[in-house]
């Protein structure tokens, strides 16, 4: 089989000693054969259909497993679509998709900066020598420490089933199918889902499955971390229910989960949250503990990590470990630089970074990840911190303001999918003091190349984009999310 030394050292990662050091790693499971393990349970040896011609694994098409073998199937097909791939051949996959993505970036940039050509890339090469091999995860299996569960119609009709989507609303075809074979998750989180899903059919209740139609119990989210701690947040319509009647349903289920057949999940927190849209903060629909610990918490990079319900976490923790290791080598902080950390979540870029610089300033809109960020902080003995919560595009104009040309800044931003503001990439732009910006991203292409030919092209006034253009220097994807075609891209922006 095609090896990791080969692959990397034919990606030119061997060839370069002492550069990101970590990501040679061997990761702890990287000798388990995937495809046996796929094999195993549930799963039939595999559907012809979507197999690369010639491939041995996908040769078998026998099914071997009971009735909804081929949703399990199915299911792996929709969320993690490099499962039947060893774990090399999904490095692959990756960085030739991450090269396309610069690829598209370099064509949009060039058309842009045609005239005063800010790229400094060779040109016979172009952006894509600037990439780095992926860095794999150091965990492929089980590696999710968070899973959202659905409620709704299985396989066999039942309303009240627990688990993931197959089919779009859009066709009306949706399915609901218990995860139970999808390497991506652990068996702790399908655990608490199965019960949940027990006690839901005891239940006199009715799910919610559509908000037009009623109904109350929704989604179920699971959190675990590295000593096996477990928190279970149910999500749940009120719908017109009195607060007695809630009270009702609340008992209920910390009953299930402390003293019913649920015990057995040994949760170490139980949340209950009434929803009525899609999704509420804990602002507009507060996260109430009906018992155990209020928050979970993850030892990362020497530091222990205070995680709220509201607050966000890198799904893969061991995997974040690499990102947040890239990101400091790359930032080139030092004692002389403050380290901005923009869209900061519990704070984790900067306060693994805190030692080295001067000082530390984080900007996050969720209340609650922030109240996290400080007590981390406070924790961990971390003092050179500062941390701002409220939108990026209200907060950090004004911060920047408070601050420019007095002291190098180097900004790290780490968006949610819908990328920057635009009045966060002008302000960076704009202030003189940030020479070093690292971009991390976990959807490069859409809203993010727009923020990229923002903060690359030559000074526009009309766009209030007067400050010198950034120039992309390097680009370093990081696999946090094994058997998906997900990876996080590390972006590295000098001026
Ligand atoms: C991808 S997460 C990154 C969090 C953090 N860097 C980490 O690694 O855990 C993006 C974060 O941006 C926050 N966010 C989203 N929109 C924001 C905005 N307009 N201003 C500030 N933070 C925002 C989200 O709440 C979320 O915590």
């Amino acid at each position: 089989m095609y090896s990791l030394r080969c692959f990397l050292s034919r990606v030119g990662l061997f060839s370069k000693p002492g550069l990101l050091p970590w990501y040679a790693r061997k990761p702890s499971d990287w000798s388990q054969p995937f495809w046996g393990t796929a094999c195993k349970g549930n799963f039939s040896h595999g559907i012809s259909k979507k197999c690369p011609r010639g491939q041995k694994s996908c040769e078998k098409p026998t099914y071997l497993g009971p009735l909804d073998g081929s949703w399990q199937e199915r299911l792996a097909d929709v969320v993690t679509p490099l499962w039947r791939l060893s774990y090399e051949e999904q490095l692959k996959v990756k960085f030739e998709a991450q090269k396309k993505i610069l690829q598209r970036l370099e064509s949009s940039l060039q058309m842009l900066n045609r005239v005063n050509g800010t790229i400094t890339a060779p040109k016979s090469e172009g952006l894509c020598c600037l990439l780095h091999p992926v860095i794999p995860s150091p965990i492929i299996n089980g590696y999710r420490n968070k899973s959202t569960f659905s409620v709704n119609q299985g396989p066999d009709g039942n309303p009240k089933t627990v688990g993931y989507y197959v089919g779009t609303w859009r066709d009306g075809n949706i399915v609901c199918v218990q995860p139970n074979h999808l390497k991506n998750i652990p068996q702790k989180h399908n655990q608490v889902a199965q019960y949940y899903e027990v006690f839901l059919r005891q239940s006199p209740m009715e799910p919610c499955l559509l908000f037009h139609e009623g109904g109350y119990w929704r989604e179920l989210i699971v959190r675990t971390n590295n000593q096996g701690h477990t928190m279970a947040i149910i999500i749940f319509h009120p719908q017109e229910l009195s607060q007695e009647e809630l009270h009702i349903q609340k008992e209920a289920i910390k009953e299930f989960f402390i003293k019913g057949p649920g015990a057995v999940c040994d949760l170490t927190s139980l949340y209950f949250q009434e929803c009525k849209m899609t999704r509420c903060s804990h602002q507009q629909s507060p996260y109430q503990l009906l018992f155990g610990e209020p928050h979970i918490f993850e030892d990362l990079l020497g530091l222990k990590i205070r995680i709220s319900p509201d607050a966000f976490f890198q799904i893969n923790t061991a995997g974040a470990e690499m990102l947040y290791r890239t990101v400091g080598e790359l930032s080139g902080v030092n004692s002389n630089t403050i380290l901005l950390d923009i869209c900061c979540g519990t704070g984790v870029i900067g306060l693994s970074l805190a030692r080295h610089a001067s000082q530390i300033l984080g900007i996050e809109l969720v209340e609650q990840a922030v109240e996290d960020a400080r007590w981390t902080a406070a924790f961990n003995g971390i003092t050179n911190c500062e941390f701002y919560t409220g939108r990026a595009e209200t907060i950090l104009p004004q911060l920047l303001k408070s601050k420019e040309d007095r002291q190098l800044i180097v900004a790290v931003v780490n968006p949610a999918r819908a990328g920057l503001h635009y009045q966060v990439v002008q302000a960076i732009r704009n202030c003189r003091a940030i020479r070093t910006l690292v971009f991390v991203s976990c959807k490069p292409h859409g809203e993010t190349t727009r923020n990229i030919i923002e903060l690359c092209c030559a000074p526009n006034s009309a766009k209030k984009l007067l400050g010198e253009p950034f120039v992309l220097s390097r680009a370093v994807p990081v696999d946090l999310f094994p058997h998906t075609l997900h990876c996080e891209l590390v972006l590295l922006f000098t001026r």
